[in-house]
């Protein structure tokens, strides 16, 4: 199965989405998106449907093109070609609208890591309108669930790169999105916050919000996705329910199989002589 639209989820039948009535739109439906660098073209013409209530992975090599799509498709960086709709929201002709339904864990933006990660993660509920006691609580609630209490009122700047993940996706969650964007969620994140947050994503997605997630990491796409697409060279090689993409076999293999690439190693002989 591969680019085009695909089988629904249940959850899509349904038409499920927090808030969201009768909508029939996917979450997210991405179409000929493309962005080229110079000479290099990072994503190629992509068409995706995310359907609602899904938990969506995407993955694929090194340099496939999965953070650009991610941040054409939240309204961070603008497509050469192709649209974007959120739950039938245009991302470009209207990011307003749309990118209040999104929340968003962007990979390397900068933050405002002066303020202490409260401070942020109410400042970034303010910036979405909601009300001060709201965010205050919310925020609270936020940084207990992800194991931040203690480091609360330190700078952000002084965070770690896990603490510094765990606090943007506070950010991200806080004004209760329709669909959560993540790159890379759980890089640098400890096990047990790792579980932490499965645990708070899963609630997220059977509570009717939909979560499109990047990552490097086959076992976890596999054990938490419901959906996955495989990109490789600004491409979609796959698409669709998870059992589908994989079609009896492991997501590792399903993906080596598409993405191919030698992973023998030649040369650096010189590793294994010691230099003493
Ligand atoms: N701002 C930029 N300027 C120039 N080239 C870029 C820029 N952003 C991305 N690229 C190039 O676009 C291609 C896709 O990059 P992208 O970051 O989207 O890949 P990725 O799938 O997220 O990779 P990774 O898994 O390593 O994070 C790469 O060749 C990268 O070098």
């Amino acid at each position: 199965m591969t680019g085009g639209p695909q089988t629904p989820s249940p959850a899509t039948a349904s038409g499920t989405g927090p808030g969201i009535g009768s909508g029939t739109d996917p979450a997210l439906r991405i179409r000929g998106l493309r962005k080229q660098f110079g000479q290099t073209v990072a994503v190629a013409g992509i068409d995706l449907d995310v359907p609602r209530g899904s938990f969506y992975g995407l993955v694929g090599p090194n340099g496939a093109g999965k953070t650009t799509t991610l941040s054409m498709a939240t309204g961070l960086l603008r497509p050469d070609q192709g649209s974007v709709h959120v739950l039938g929201t245009d991302v470009w002709a209207d990011p307003v609208a749309a990118k209040a339904r999104i929340g968003v864990l962007p990979d390397g933006l900068r933050l405002f890591d002066r303020l202490t990660g409260l401070q942020l993660v109410v400042y970034a509920g303010l910036l979405r309108g909601m009300d001060r006691d709201d965010v205050v609580q919310r925020a609270g609630e936020l940084v207990a669930a992800l194991g931040l209490d203690d480091a609360a009122d330190k700078l952000v700047v002084d965070y770690s790169a896990g603490m510094t993940k765990k606090v943007t996706l506070a950010c991200a969650l806080v004004h209760g999105p329709r669909l959560l964007v993540l790159d890379e969620p759980f890089e640098a994140v400890d096990p047990v916050s790792a579980k932490t947050i499965r645990g708070i994503l899963s609630r997220y997605v059977e509570g009717g919000g939909t979560v499109v997630l990047s990552s490097h990491v086959m076992d976890l796409v596999e054990r938490i996705c419901t959906d996955v697409a495989i990109i490789a060279g600004g491409h979609v090689r796959a698409a669709g329910r998870l059992d589908d993409v994989r079609a009896g076999a492991s997501l590792e293999d399903r993906f080596l199989d598409l993405v191919g690439g030698s992973t023998d190693v030649k040369g650096l002989a010189w590793l294994h002589t010691s230099s003493d």
